[in-house]
């Protein structure tokens, strides 16, 4: 479960005091997985980074798995939680298998454990006889699948998800979505997907928070197969 109240976040720019993120408050489920939309500069990635603790709020408090994130609890609810990027943010230089490692490395797991569980968690995404191969090899989409592998490794409770299909075809999204929605189902994961694409947030999320300019200017739960864009998505929808 995570519970925002009152976030609010400046940025300083030329001597101006900006106001970006303005009294957010939000409830998410567990096994949700939730949609963040907005149009570019609605302040998506500055409240992806307050959640991941990469950030502080100016203002307002964050409950994750019932525990208040403060910069002494932060590592520890952070733990809990696995990222997956647009640009798959893996490491050119380690195999599949030694990327699909490295968090449990960083966990000081034996390394008899870590590889054996990175080559269980490479059979769930289907790359099982990738294991040796390096990143450079791979399709996006087999990257894709990678940087998933080395998110669920550490069992998470919650993955956020910043863009991840779009740097992917139509073919290689539906794929990957698919591959969440297995992880969100099998392992009752809590899914945050932040996306540009309409299409892709109606067909993962049963729930849908709409920003712009630092404001949730909606949140949909229900009938969201049938949920249309309207005037300030338009800028940005790859909607119908
Ligand atoms: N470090 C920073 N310093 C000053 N202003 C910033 C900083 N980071 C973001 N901003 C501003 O904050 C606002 C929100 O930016 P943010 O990146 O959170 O939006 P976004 O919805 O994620 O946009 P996009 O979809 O283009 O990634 C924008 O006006 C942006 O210019």
């Amino acid at each position: 479960m995570i519970e925002l109240n009152g976030i609010t976040k400046y940025f300083i720019t030329n001597k101006e005091k900006v106001l970006v993120l303005d009294d957010i408050n939000l409830m998410i489920e567990k096994k949700d997985i939730f949609g963040l939309v907005g149009p570019t500069g609605s302040g998506k990635s500055t409240l992806l980074r307050i959640l991941t603790g990469f950030m502080s709020p100016d203002s307002g408090s964050i409950v994750i798995q019932d525990k208040q994130l403060t910069p002494t609890t932060k590592y520890a609810i952070v733990r809990e939680t696995s990222m997956i990027f647009q640009h798959f943010n893996l490491l050119s230089n380690l195999t599949v298998l030694e990327n699909v490692a490295l968090p449990l490395k960083l966990r000081k797991v034996s390394k008899l454990e870590r590889l054996q569980k990175a080559k269980e968690v490479l059979g769930f995404v289907g790359l099982e006889n990738f294991s040796n191969e390096f990143i450079r090899t791979l399709s996006g989409g087999q990257k894709q699948r990678v940087a998933i592998a080395r998110a669920i490794i550490t069992q998470p409770q919650i993955i956020f998800c910043d863009e991840p299909t779009s740097a992917l075809d139509e073919k290689t999204t539906f794929e990957i979505l698919s591959l969440l929605k297995k992880i969100n189902e099998e392992f009752h994961t809590t899914i945050i997907l932040v996306s540009h694409d309409i299409s892709v947030i109606k067909s993962m999320c049963n729930k849908i928070a709409i920003l712009e300019n630092g404001r949730i200017e909606n949140i949909i739960t229900n009938k969201i197969s049938e949920f249309k864009p309207i005037s300030y998505l338009e800028a940005f929808n790859h909607a119908e």
